[in-house]
């Protein structure tokens, strides 16, 4: 199994944000993570990406413990966050934004990038913009391209649908499952947003206050009034 988060807790201070998380995925897979606001879908990406300690439980990666490893070891495993509001520098081109993503990596950079960006030809139009020049949703495809140069194994998406126009939520959408289908890149995605979870995703768990530890079947998906009751809102 690639990942495995079993019975994770994590706290800010004395407040627990996470109580009892427990979900994997496997090689390949695209793992959606249903949850409304303030259920602890950005704690739990953080924490698995080690900004955020635990204090309790076990995240496995390759069947190891990235427990106690700091970000940057995480990283080097090759687990990559797309965090929630993108966090492009502003003023920096769409360029410049790619080489810090990939400015530690070993290694030819240059093709790093070239390879990343055939997954994603708005952006090669805009290389010379700069970031904070960019709606939301190219944003969006700049911090999903800054984290592929990475050539990560898994990636964590923070709400890549936040804030964004639908018509490119379509393409982050398409461009998401080209990425899926053409590599061999686990994906696990958290969101509020039902229908771009369900057309991505191969299994879809709820987060509920901090616990998370049933997956939907598939065939409820589609009916909204079970939707809710898993996500903790009982219709
Ligand atoms: N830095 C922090 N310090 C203290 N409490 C925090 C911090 N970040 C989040 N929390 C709290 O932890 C809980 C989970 O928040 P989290 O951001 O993980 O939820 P979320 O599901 O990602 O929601 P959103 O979609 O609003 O970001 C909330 O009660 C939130 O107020």
């Amino acid at each position: 199994m690639l990942l495995e988060v079993s019975d994770l807790k994590a706290a800010y201070g004395v407040v627990p944000a996470l109580h009892r998380v427990t979900f994997h995925a496997a090689a390949g897979e695209v793992v959606g993570i249903l949850g409304h606001n303030g259920m602890g879908k950005t704690t739990l990406l953080r924490s698995i990406m080690g900004f955020v300690s635990v204090t309790g439980g076990d995240i496995r990666f390759e069947g190891r413990s990235i427990r106690g490893l700091p970000v940057h070891q995480r990283a080097a495993l090759g687990i990559g966050l797309v965090p929630q509001g993108r966090e492009i520098f502003p003023n920096l081109t769409v360029e410049e934004n790619l080489m810090v993503g990939v400015a530690a990596a070993k290694g030819d950079i240059a093709a790093r990038v070239a390879d990343a960006l055939r997954m994603f030809p708005r952006l090669e139009r805009l290389m010379d913009r700069r970031g904070g020049a960019l709606s939301g949703g190219e944003q969006q495809l700049l911090a999903l391209a800054r984290c592929l140069c990475r050539q990560p194994k898994l990636m964590l998406l923070d709400e890549p649908t936040e804030g964004i126009q639908p018509s490119i939520i379509d393409e982050i959408a398409e461009t998401l499952q080209l990425l899926a289908e053409q590599s061999e890149i686990t994906i696990v995605l958290v969101e509020q947003n039902l229908d771009f979870i369900t057309g991505l995703a191969e299994r879809v768990y709820a987060i509920s206050n901090g616990i998370l530890d049933s997956e939907i079947p598939r065939e409820r998906l589609s009916d909204s009034r079970a939707v809710s009751e898993y996500m903790g809102f009982a219709a």
